[in-house]
């Protein structure tokens, strides 16, 4: 990979919806033409918003035979646990936005295990937040933990206010969805906490509770954490702009999909 840039790689991109739509925007930017292979099911709805000259497969064999540099996942929990061991086993590196999917300890297990047999690594990029340096540091103390509040506007969270009879569209005050532990919000909402997962694989599963929160007074998608121990404290916020192609993820996602991208090409890494 050394030889190889940004520029003249090769691209496996899972997946063609909000994520995806701006990564491979800002990968066929500045004159660039990005060598890019899609995968999506045969009957995906997103194929119709492919632009013409993309390469779309429909297996994930179809994929790992193209070889491409690396894998860049965006589609989702089930399609991460579904496609990223045969990747990993095939030598190729990935970066997988779904990281919520790892709140399975078996998949956990077998995408570290792909990864060492192929030879590669699985990175999991910051999201839809930043400051994982920070958590990864405190991680080392046993004193410290977080409190993370995931806070987005009612219309991200749609289906579900609906199951507990609230609609989105009339909601007046801000409505408590879940408090718990990072792996079931994650599993719980899997379009919309996978940064909880994030937070807990950097600082540790045991340090972090979180709260989900429909808010009628917000029109960002807002991360917060509080960040207390003997190391001291800490308080980040993130107030990110919603995707227009879907509420629920923050346009910031794919820039940080982008940003581990260029990462895996330069030969100093920040
Ligand atoms: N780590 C983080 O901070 C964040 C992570 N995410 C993760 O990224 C994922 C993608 O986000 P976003 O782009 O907004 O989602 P979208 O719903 O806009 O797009 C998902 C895309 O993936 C495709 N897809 C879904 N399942 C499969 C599958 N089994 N095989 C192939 N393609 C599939 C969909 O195609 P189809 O038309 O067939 O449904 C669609 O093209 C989220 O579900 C979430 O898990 C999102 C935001 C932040
Ligand atoms: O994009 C966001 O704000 C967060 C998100 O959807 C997720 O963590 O799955």
């Amino acid at each position: 990979m050394a030889t190889k840039t940004l520029e003249t790689a090769s691209i496996g991109l899972i997946g063609y919806g909000a994520i995806a739509h701006d990564l491979h925007r800002m990968l066929s930017s500045d004159g660039r033409t990005a060598q890019i292979t899609l995968l999506l099911r045969a009957d995906s709805p997103s194929r119709k918003t492919v632009p013409a000259g993309v390469a779309v497969v429909s297996t994930i064999a179809s994929l790992v035979a193209v070889r491409p540099d690396i894998v860049v996942e965006a589609a989702g929990q089930q399609a991460a646990a579904e496609y990223l061991p045969d990747v990993l086993e095939a030598g190729i590196p990935v970066i997988m936005a779904s990281t919520g999917a790892l709140a399975d300890p078996e998949l956990f297990a077998r995408l570290a295990n792909a990864a060492q047999k192929g030879g590669t690594r699985l990175s999991l990029p910051a999201g839809a937040i930043g400051g994982l340096d920070y958590l990864r540091a405190v991680a080392g103390h046993p004193s410290t933990r977080v409190c993370y509040t995931s806070r987005k506007p009612p219309a991200s969270f749609r289906e579900e206010l609906a199951a507990i009879g609230h609609d989105a569209d009339g909601l007046r005050s801000e409505v408590l969805l879940f408090e718990g532990s990072a792996a079931a919000a994650a599993q719980r909402y899997p379009r919309n906490l996978n940064v909880a997962f994030s937070i807990a694989l950097a600082v540790g599963l045991d340090k972090v509770t979180v709260k989900v929160i429909a808010d009628p007074l917000v029109v960002r998608n807002t991360h917060e954490l509080d960040i207390d121990g003997a190391l001291g404290q800490a308080r980040m916020s993130f107030a990110n702009t919603p995707s227009p192609d879907n509420p629920k993820t923050s346009m910031l996602t794919a820039y940080s999909l982008w940003a581990a991208l260029e990462r895996q090409f330069q030969q100093v890494e920040l």
